[in-house]
């Protein structure tokens, strides 16, 4: 088992030493300005600090907010609508200046700018998942720099909660990709120990694990132009450090941010992977030969695991197939009977018969000893 680092140098050290892939998140309040519009030489500083980066072989992906902020600059707006139909639109008005802004300067820099609009569903299938992988290795093979954000004409069902999340697509995207670390540059100097406005606060350097207490440091106000918050930041890091990959929150407004960084500097706020990350399980669920047998799923139930990314439960399995014990690996079928997931079942063939259809608290009754919640969790399915 690897040995977690000593000290926030070491820590700094392995976490840049073993970053072949580097996304970048930069967040609304980096890129515009006071007057609301385009911050267009923090764009041009960003963009030579990524060209730097690239030029020492890894792979750089930009996850870039603004979208929204640069169309209220352009149309003038002072205030952020609440309508989604507006929003949308705003966004699309404002996404051509932002990946004009990006293509001016990679291209000073000998580089270009590949746009790339995503949703979280379209990571959620495997065929999109490698799709868009297979998408981004090529630009990065043709020397461009994928710049990426939620393709917020299309989103509907993410943005009607959250409008636009890309502190979590940052960290969707770097579950793609193997040794990666995720930067969220943002307007703060990283994760404090309380409201950054509180005199008493302090920046926290190294976060070794997200627990209660370091969510509780998140303390978000509504902004007209940025959505995500502290605590967007700290969920996404949760998930990225869950995949294994290092995460730093550090100031986008320091014109060296990212030299400082991979300098080793102990700038922002790092947060280590997670040692038992759930990666390794996943890949090896997805490319498992030998199936132990199969699960059929209600509507209900495949709708939930496909689109918002569920654990499967009791109550949506209407049958099983084959006889397979405690931890084999299972495919799920929709009602028409097409595969849709695979992954690790918490129950053998025989349990499964006794609780399927059953709500999760009667599952430790009917099997008459202690059970999980879920008869497949999330963390151990991988969609077809
Ligand atoms: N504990 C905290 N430490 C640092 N920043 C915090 C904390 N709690 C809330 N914040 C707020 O989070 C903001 C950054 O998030 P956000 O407004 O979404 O920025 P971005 O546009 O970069 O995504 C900071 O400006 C700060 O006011
Ligand atoms: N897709 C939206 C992103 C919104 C968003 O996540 O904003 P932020 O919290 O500033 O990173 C846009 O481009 O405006």
């Amino acid at each position: 088992m690897n040995q977690r680092p000593t000290t926030s140098v070491q820590a700094r050290r392995d976490a840049i030493d073993g970053a072949q892939c580097v996304v970048v998140k930069v967040g609304t309040r980096v890129l515009t300005g006071p007057d609301g519009k385009l911050d267009r030489r923090r764009i041009d500083v960003l963009s030579g600090a990524l060209c730097r980066i690239a030029d020492t072989g890894r792979q750089v992906l930009m996850v870039s907010s603004g979208a929204v902020g640069a169309g209220l600059g352009k149309l003038g707006l002072e205030h952020r609508p609440t309508g989604l139909s507006q929003l949308q639109a705003i966004a699309a008005i404002g996404q051509t200046d932002l990946i004009q802004a990006y293509e001016t300067a990679l291209s000073a820099q000998g580089r270009h700018a590949a746009q790339v609009l995503l949703t979280a569903a379209d990571l959620r299938r495997r065929k999109g998942y490698l799709n868009v992988r297979n998408a981004l290795r090529q630009i990065h093979a043709f020397g461009a720099i994928a710049v990426i954000n939620e393709n917020d004409s299309v989103a509907v069902s993410e943005l009607k909660t959250t409008f636009g999340d890309n502190d979590r697509l940052a960290a969707q995207v770097a579950g793609l990709l193997v040794d990666a670390i995720v930067i969220i540059l943002s307007d703060i100097e990283g994760l404090f120990d309380g409201h950054p406005n509180d005199k008493a606060s302090r920046r926290i350097d190294v976060v070794d694990s997200i627990d209660e207490t370091v969510l509780g440091f998140a303390d978000d106000k509504k902004s007209n132009s940025s959505k995500g918050g502290m605590a967007s930041k700290l969920k996404a890091a949760e998930l990225a450090t869950s995949h294994g990959h290092p995460v730093i929150i550090a100031p986008g407004r320091d014109d060296d941010v990212l030299d400082k960084i991979f300098a080793g500097e102990p700038i922002g706020t790092l947060f280590l992977p997670l040692e038992n990350n759930i990666r390794g399980r996943r890949r090896w669920i997805g490319a498992a030969a030998h199936l132990g047998g199969s699960l059929q799923l209600d509507a209900g139930a495949a709708n939930a695991l496909i689109n918002r990314g569920s654990s499967l439960l009791a109550v949506g399995v209407t049958g099983v197939v084959g006889s397979f014990g405690a931890g084999s690996i299972v495919a799920m079928l929709d009602p028409d009977g097409k595969e849709i997931a695979r992954g690790l079942c918490n129950y053998r063939s025989s349990d499964v018969l006794k609780i399927l259809g059953q709500p999760s608290d009667r599952i430790s009754d009917l099997l008459g000893k202690s059970s999980y919640e879920n008869v497949v969790h999330r963390d151990n399915l991988v969609l077809s």
